[in-house]
């Protein structure tokens, strides 16, 4: 069996080298005659598999792609094919979280805001939407939920509309992109709803560029209007509207889902996908891999929830680091390099804290690891 590997999946080599031979490739570089004899494809979102990618190739049986996104897949073409498809869903929804969690409380300490007596309108709550609610529970945060996809599916949770989502404080964007149906996604935050929002507001995109029409929201900012912006991914990457940057709070190169635990859960549903499918038992699991995280951590013990919930997410992952690697060397390096070479993340979960920290139940409830 002949594996066709983008060589930014993490662990591949562990997880796939007794299925049969490895070949890794570069995301954007494959082309249909460097893959006509692979037998098993798998990618990241980078790559477009399609009739194009594989008109020469009549050996396929499994495509698999290590994210939860699959707007690069021709889906329906891979069907008519028979080849078997999967994704990774939910596989980055902790990291993707984690990162709003960060920037959150860089944006608490920049703009001086209490969290408590904001409400957070989180778009979209399926895998990530849900990580990030649950960590707003933990702390007490208002949040309201809109997903009209799943409020129809009879999903218990109380939703709102967009329109209530447009006036909250904090509008957090989890939706995939879709075009032409009922709900699509496309540009949801067009020139009309984007001239909604105030100044006070801010509005955070970790799904999708095209969500948010990038144009629309470079012209309202440069007329000194429009919302504090977050903004993880772009219209167009990798060939991004970089005139939006310097009106960025925070900003970075579509990393939101790249902890090392975000990214090599999806190389193992991968894992579980194919042995699945060859009939393999499944004899590997990802703690097996991920290394030991080493932290250094300040034991202090201030008696602010809020300090010190900030001070450990902190510790794990300040989403300012890779503003400031993006803003940078985003002149001197490509999109594509900053999110090749990406310095590892680790999630909550790998910092080991005490029961005898202070306000244990909430740091446990916020995913990292307490020792009783
Ligand atoms: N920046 C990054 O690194 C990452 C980005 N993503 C992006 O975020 C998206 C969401 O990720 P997950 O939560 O894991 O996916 P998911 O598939 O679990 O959840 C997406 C949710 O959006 C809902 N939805 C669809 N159209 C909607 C609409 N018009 N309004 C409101 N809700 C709508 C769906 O019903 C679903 O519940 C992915 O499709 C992917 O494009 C995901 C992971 C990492
Ligand atoms: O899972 C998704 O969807 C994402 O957006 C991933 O973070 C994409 O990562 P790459 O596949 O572009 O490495």
């Amino acid at each position: 069996m002949k594996i066709f590997y983008d060589e930014n999946i993490p662990y591949a080599k562990e997880f796939f080298h007794d299925f049969g031979e490895l070949v890794p490739f570069a995301g954007r570089e494959l082309s249909a005659e460097q893959v006509k004899d692979a037998d098993v494809l798998l990618v990241r979102s980078i790559t477009k598999v399609n009739e194009q990618l594989l008109h020469l190739n009549t050996k396929l049986t499994f495509v698999g792609t290590a994210t939860i996104g699959f707007d690069h897949i021709d889906q329906s073409y891979l069907k008519q094919r028979n080849v078997v498809f999967t994704n990774a869903p939910g596989c980055n929804a902790i990291s993707v979280a984690e990162y709003v969690l960060s920037a959150l409380m860089v944006l608490v300490e920049r703009l001086g805001f209490d969290l408590k007596t904001k409400t957070i309108g989180i778009v979209g709550a399926g895998n990530t939407g849900t990580r990030l609610s649950e960590k707003l529970d933990a702390l007490g945060i208002n949040y309201l939920l809109c997903d009209p996809l799943l409020e129809k599916s009879g999903d218990a949770r109380t939703f709102s509309s967009l329109n209530e989502i447009v006036n909250c404080d904090i509008i957090s964007l989890h939706v995939p992109i879709t075009k032409e149906c009922e709900h699509s996604t496309y540009h949801m935050f067009n020139q009309a709803v984007l001239t909604e929002l105030s100044s006070q507001q801010i509005l955070i995109n970790a799904c999708r560029g095209e969500v948010i029409d990038n144009q629309a929201l470079l012209q309202l900012k440069q007329n000194n209007r429009g919302p504090h912006l977050v903004l993880d991914v772009w219209e167009n990457e990798p060939k991004i509207l970089t005139e939006l940057i310097a009106f960025c709070e925070l900003t970075t190169a579509h990393i939101a889902g790249y902890s090392l635990e975000g990214k090599a859960r999806g190389t193992e549903m991968l894992y579980q996908a194919l042995s699945k499918l060859a009939n393999k038992p499944i004899e590997k699991q990802l703690e097996q891999f991920l290394p030991k995280a080493e932290f250094e951590y300040e034991k202090q013990h201030p008696n602010n929830e809020l300090i010190t919930v900030k001070q450990r997410v902190f510790d794990v992952y300040d989403v300012r680091r890779d503003d400031k690697i993006f803003r940078e060397q985003l002149n001197i390096k490509s999109f594509d390099y900053l999110r090749k070479n990406y310095p590892v993340r680790r999630e909550f979960s790998a910092l080991e804290l005490s029961a005898q920290h202070s306000w244990p139940q909430t740091l446990k409830n916020l995913g990292f690891k307490v020792k009783v």
